[in-house]
Formats: C-alpha cells, structure tokens, sequence
C-alpha cells in the first residue's frame, strides 16, 4: 500500500492523430502542493480531465485514492476541480452557488466561504451570468478554497483577476493549506507569482512529463553564468546549455546541474554565477533550440 493520492501510469490520450497526453507516469502525494505547468496546448487540462474521471483515457491507467475516477463517486466527493471554463445555470445568483456547494462536497466551510466572499468584495445577489470575468474566476476560487477537497484543481483559476485579488488567493491558499492539508493541484502561466507556493512540479511539453522534480531541487539546477565571453566559453564548453545570450565581449549562458566543484571553480575564473527563476528554467525547458535563437 502507498499513500499515493495520484498514480498515473502510461497515461495517453489521443484525439484522432492528436496526442494530448503521451504515456505519463507520475505520482501525486497526500498534502502537497503540485504546479502542473506547461505552455499552450500543451496537456494540461486534458490531464486534469483524466485525473478527475471526466474524460477517458486511449491508453494506460490513473488510480485516485487508489481507484478508477471515472464514474466513481467515492473519489469525486473527495475531488474539487476548478476550471476557467465552469458554467452555471442561467438563472444563477452568486448567493445559488454557494448555497449550491455543500451537495457536492462533503467538507464544505460555509463560514469560511463567507469570509472569502468578503475578502473577495463578491456581489452575492448579482446574476452570475452579469460578473465580470475576474468576479467569475473569484466564484471558482472561493468554491476551490472553501470545498477543502482532499484532492484539489485549480485549472488557470485567475482569468481576469487583478493582482490585489490573486495575492488574497495565494495568501488565503497559503494560510488555510497549513491548517487543512490536502492535495493540491496548481496550473498556471503565471509561474513567478505561484513558485514560493509549489513544493513539486510536473511540467508536461507536447503530452509528455518532461520534469517531475520537487520545487526546492528544481530551482538549483540551472544557473546563469556571467563574464566575458572567453571566460564564459571556456567554462561552459561539454555542459548542457539552456541558453546563450551575449553582447559585445559578455556573455551569460545558462548551464544545467553545477556542482560545488564547478561553482568554486567559475568563481575563480571571475565568473559571476546567478540563480535562474522556476520560470526561466521552464521556459528554457520547454523552447526549441530554433525558437530560442529566433527570439535572441
Ligand atoms: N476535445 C478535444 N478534441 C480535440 N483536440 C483536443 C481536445 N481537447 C484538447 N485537445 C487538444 O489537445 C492538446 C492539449 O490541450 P489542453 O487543453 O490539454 O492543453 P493545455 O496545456 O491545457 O493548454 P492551455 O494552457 O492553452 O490551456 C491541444 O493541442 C488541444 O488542441
């Protein structure tokens, strides 16, 4: 037995000659908190979609809670997938879904809800369909916070919202994780704002896991170095290099894994090492050699 909340194995689906998803294998453990990242198209929802039961796979296999998700109420009462695309009834008010919540989720906090919908200046007698879009994503990350799911999505959750009321969502997320952990499952483009709350990241390129590291790790394996450019040249000769930039005799070149070693030994060479944001690094992961040097 393990306490795997998550166990995808050769997970793959296909639309037509598309592969969304292709083969990946992963685990997903009891309260943590995942980044799924990745750029445009990449698979993201499609996994989510996997991962929650809504949609099937063409290939291999994902256990929730140790069980199928699909069509299987057991793991869905303990699931809260939040989408940028969540509809509502036509004639919803804002004050309907939250009254609506508690069906669906067992651990629902109707008070904290309350206090959230406060923090988030939340027109509670508005028609839905009349919100704003930021005012639309506030509903599904009150409604992502507030289920205390043990098994949480947040799929690009922010459409619309300012920076005021995406700092409120990080701190609220922050704050209340600590009191009730669970499992929870972040994607989004905004990679800089959310880096300080990820303790793993899966970054999916073209259907496939190409990192599954913990966040801490992932952030010490690409640095940048700086210096002239025979210095740099020189240093960074037979290493892997996420990046070249220069201009004139300087040159800053990102290199993967340096090892204590090789940190003292840039330094000694005058070489300026600098550590690269979750970002850069996922950027410099996820861009093709051609388009890097297209964009320099
Ligand atoms: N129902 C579908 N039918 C056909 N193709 C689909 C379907 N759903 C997704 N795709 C395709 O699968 C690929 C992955 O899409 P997905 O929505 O999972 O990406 P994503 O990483 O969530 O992207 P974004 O960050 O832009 O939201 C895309 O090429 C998309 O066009």
């Amino acid at each position: 037995m393990t306490d795997h909340v998550i166990e995808a194995n050769g997970l793959t689906r296909r639309f037509g000659s598309l592969t969304a998803v292709d083969g990946a294998t992963f685990t997903m453990d009891a309260g943590k908190i995942y980044g799924l990242l990745g750029r445009n198209g990449a698979g993201k929802t499609t996994l989510m979609q996997l991962m929650t039961g809504q949609d099937f796979a063409t290939d291999g296999t994902v256990r929730v809670f140790g069980q199928s998700p699909v069509e299987n109420a057991s793991v869905l009462q303990r699931t809260s997938f939040i989408k940028e695309s969540q509809r509502y009834p036509d004639d919803f008010r804002v004050k309907h879904v939250f009254r609506s919540a508690p069906w669906f989720f067992a651990n629902w906090d109707a008070e904290y809800a309350e206090r959230l919908i406060d923090d988030f200046r939340l027109p509670t007698t508005q028609r839905v369909k009349k919100l704003s879009r930021g005012q639309l994503s506030s509903i599904g990350v009150i409604v992502g916070l507030a289920s205390r799911a043990p098994l949480t999505f947040f799929d690009e959750p922010y459409l619309g919202l300012d920076a005021v009321a995406r700092q409120i969502f990080y701190d609220r997320l922050l704050e209340d994780y600590a009191e009730h952990p669970r499992t929870i499952v972040l994607s989004t483009h905004l990679i800089d704002e959310v880096a300080d709350l990820l303790e793993h990241v899966l970054v999916i390129d073209q259907g496939r896991i190409i990192i599954d590291q913990a966040a801490e790790d992932l952030r010490g394996t690409a640095t940048a170095v700086v210096g002239t450019s025979t210095a740099v040249n020189a240093f960074v000769e037979g290493r892997e290099i996420l990046q070249r930039d220069g201009i004139g005799g300087l040159a800053s070149v990102t290199v993967a894994g340096l090892s204590e070693a090789d940190r003292a030994a840039a330094t000694a060479a005058g070489l300026e090492l600098t550590a690269v944001s979750l970002q850069q690094l996922i950027v410099r992961r996820t861009t093709t050699v051609n388009e890097l040097e297209q964009s320099a």
